[in-house]
């Protein structure tokens, strides 16, 4: 299936469902800077729910509370009723995918292969079975690229599946690292910024890909600065501002909401609302609600160009799969999400 011969609207939305995803006050420390306050957030089956906020106000270090990149300080987060793992390779294992703000693909592999590393949590056969090829490995290899090749279809890159991840356009970069999500089979998908750096008709295909994506029964919570997209797309959004929920509901409600607009505006706000708090030590430093663009006129973040890029692979969050080959991955040690985080050091524990 491609996005452009089987897209979904609001229309076809499943009914949402049991809980999927029940992060219960979340609070997330890097030394006497609070990133995230206490917040809650469910997502059921059948939904999709954004979380949008100003620059810095924590939504990407909430997603990794909710991947095992971080521990929380304070708080659980449960996937199907089940308290999540601490690690990131477990939390994926358990039904979790994501994508990542700044792109992550192995760019010297093929489109095909960046895929199938997205495969490995689901097969289960040993190093032996690898090494040796036994015929039970060759079996769930043959199954991985049959499924690969489906998710290649299902965001319309089959015909590409043999080209490097490098010589891709970004808008299907982004796609690619989707379809590599995809393939561990996840229940819930966290998605962080998935148009940034798009044109207009990348973004209305990323859209219809994520209705797709709720279709297929795969709960969605998205991260997005792109008001209209988020507004368009989304069953529930929260908002949340120097790290605490400032609000939640649907989209015409938060839309609505004078303490949103003032926040997305850098006007004070009322006295209720968390982001009228007087700045403290522990408020985070990067909160910068007059930087915000206001809703409906904010401008996609530009493409990065290929060097740039390059960096963000270098500094940006080692891959879920560990046995990614290391010349391939961004360097696992170097990255700052690749591991999970030791709430009282600020120090973070191998993922
Ligand atoms: N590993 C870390 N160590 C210390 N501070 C951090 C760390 N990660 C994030 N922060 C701080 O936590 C706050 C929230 O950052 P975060 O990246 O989660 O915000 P965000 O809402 O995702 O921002 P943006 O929209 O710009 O991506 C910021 O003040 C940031 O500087």
């Amino acid at each position: 299936m491609t996005t452009t011969t089987k897209t979904a609207d609001a229309t076809t939305a499943p009914t949402a469902g049991e809980t999927v995803l029940d992060a219960r006050g979340v609070t997330m420390r890097f030394g006497g800077l609070t990133a995230v306050r206490d917040v809650n957030l469910t997502v059921n089956s059948g939904e999709i729910v954004g979380l949008i906020g100003p620059n810095g106000a924590g939504k990407t270090t909430f997603f990794n509370c909710l991947t095992g990149l971080y521990v929380p300080t304070e708080g659980e987060v449960r996937y199907k009723g089940k308290v999540l793992p601490p690690t990131s390779y477990k939390v994926t294992d358990a039904g979790i995918a994501r994508t990542f703000q700044n792109i992550r693909l192995f760019h010297n592999m093929t489109v095909l292969e960046n895929v199938l590393v997205g495969r490995h949590t689901r097969m289960k056969q040993g190093l032996w079975s690898a090494l040796l090829r036994l015929p039970g490995f060759k079996k769930a290899e043959a199954e991985a690229t049959d499924r690969a090749m489906e998710l290649l279809e299902f965001i319309g890159l089959q015909d590409k599946a043999q080209h490097l991840a490098k010589n891709l356009p970004y808008g299907e970069q982004r796609k690619l690292e989707i379809a590599r999500a995809l393939a561990s089979d996840p229940g819930l998908i966290l998605l962080d910024e998935p148009t940034a750096g798009m044109n207009p008709q990348e973004t209305r295909a990323a859209e219809e890909l994520i209705f797709a994506i709720r279709d297929m029964g795969i709960a969605v919570l998205v991260i997005e600065h792109d008001m209209r997209f988020i507004f368009n797309l989304c069953d529930r959004v929260a908002v949340l501002v120097q790290g605490q929920k400032l609000i939640e509901g649907d989209s015409d409600t938060v839309q609505s909401d004078e303490r949103v607009i003032a926040a997305y505006l850098g006007e004070p706000v009322a006295d209720d609302a968390p982001a009228a708090e007087a700045p403290s030590e522990e408020t985070p430093a990067k909160d910068a609600p007059a930087e915000a663009a206001p809703a409906e006129d904010a401008p996609a973040k530009e493409a990065p160009s290929e060097d740039e890029a390059a960096d963000d692979e270098a500094s940006e969050d080692a891959p879920e799969t560990p046995e990614a080959p290391a010349d391939e991955a961004p360097a696992a040690g170097e990255t700052s999400e690749d591991t999970t985080h030791d709430p009282a050091s600020g120090k973070e524990n191998d993922a």
